[in-house]
């Protein structure tokens, strides 16, 4: 069984829960209770495998109290970065959230800086009263090594269910390279006593 964990993170009202009810339920609910975090569990069965997802769902209030993200970068496999294209100062915030994941410096935290994280243009429904383009969040995307799309948790159900599909495919990637470039404990000894035994063998 595979664990997942997943974060979505963004500015305040941008569709954070959301894109995760929208997910989880299939349904748009309208509003949704915005004061606390919230975890869910998901049990689903992608490729054959069975996962267990965790989707952390950010209330901005408290990220916007701890910005330092440090918990979170820990915590998660993959990051969800929510803005709204009718709102750039939201759009302004993931970037800077995108900084802070690929930042050298968060190298130490678990999976940070090779983590999968997919950035979001949500409220595509909004497209007339839009602030930020398409090609803004594009070229975002791929200076920072993310996957974009746009979309609308009000009105694109499949669209939503797509996007979450794909991040988690791209987080199960990043596991099985980073369990091949992990050499099993048996096969490093072994390795190590090629290199010291194989190698002095040859000289006699
Ligand atoms: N038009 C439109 N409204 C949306 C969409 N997604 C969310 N909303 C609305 O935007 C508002 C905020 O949505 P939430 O899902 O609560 O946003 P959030 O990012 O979780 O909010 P906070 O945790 O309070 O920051 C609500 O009124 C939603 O109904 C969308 O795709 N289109």
């Amino acid at each position: 069984m595979n664990d997942v964990k997943l974060a979505v993170l963004g500015g305040e009202g941008t569709g954070k829960s959301a894109l995760t009810v929208r997910f989880l339920t299939k349904r748009f609910i309208g509003e949704y209770a915005s004061n606390f975090d919230s975890v869910y569990n998901k049990h689903m069965c992608l490729e054959r495998k069975q996962l267990n997802l965790e989707i952390y769902d950010s209330c901005s209030q408290t990220q916007k109290a701890k910005f330092s993200l440090t918990s979170e970068l820990h915590w998660a496999d993959g990051f969800v970065i929510v803005y709204d294209i009718s709102d750039r100062s939201s759009f302004a915030f993931a970037k800077a959230l995108i900084y802070r994941i690929r930042a050298p410096q968060t190298s130490h935290c678990k999976r940070a800086v090779d983590s999968a994280v997919f950035l979001v243009g949500n409220k595509r429904d909004l497209c007339h009263v839009r602030e930020v383009g398409w090609e803004e969040g594009q070229k975002l995307a791929l200076d920072n090594r993310c996957q974009f799309c746009e979309l609308s948790a009000a009105e694109q159900s499949l669209e939503v269910e797509m996007m979450f599909i794909r991040i988690i495919k791209d987080i199960l990637i990043n596991v099985k390279l980073k369990e091949k470039r992990r050499p099993s404990g048996s096969k490093s000894m072994a390795k190590l006593i090629n290199n010291v035994f194989g190698k002095r063998r040859k000289s006699v």
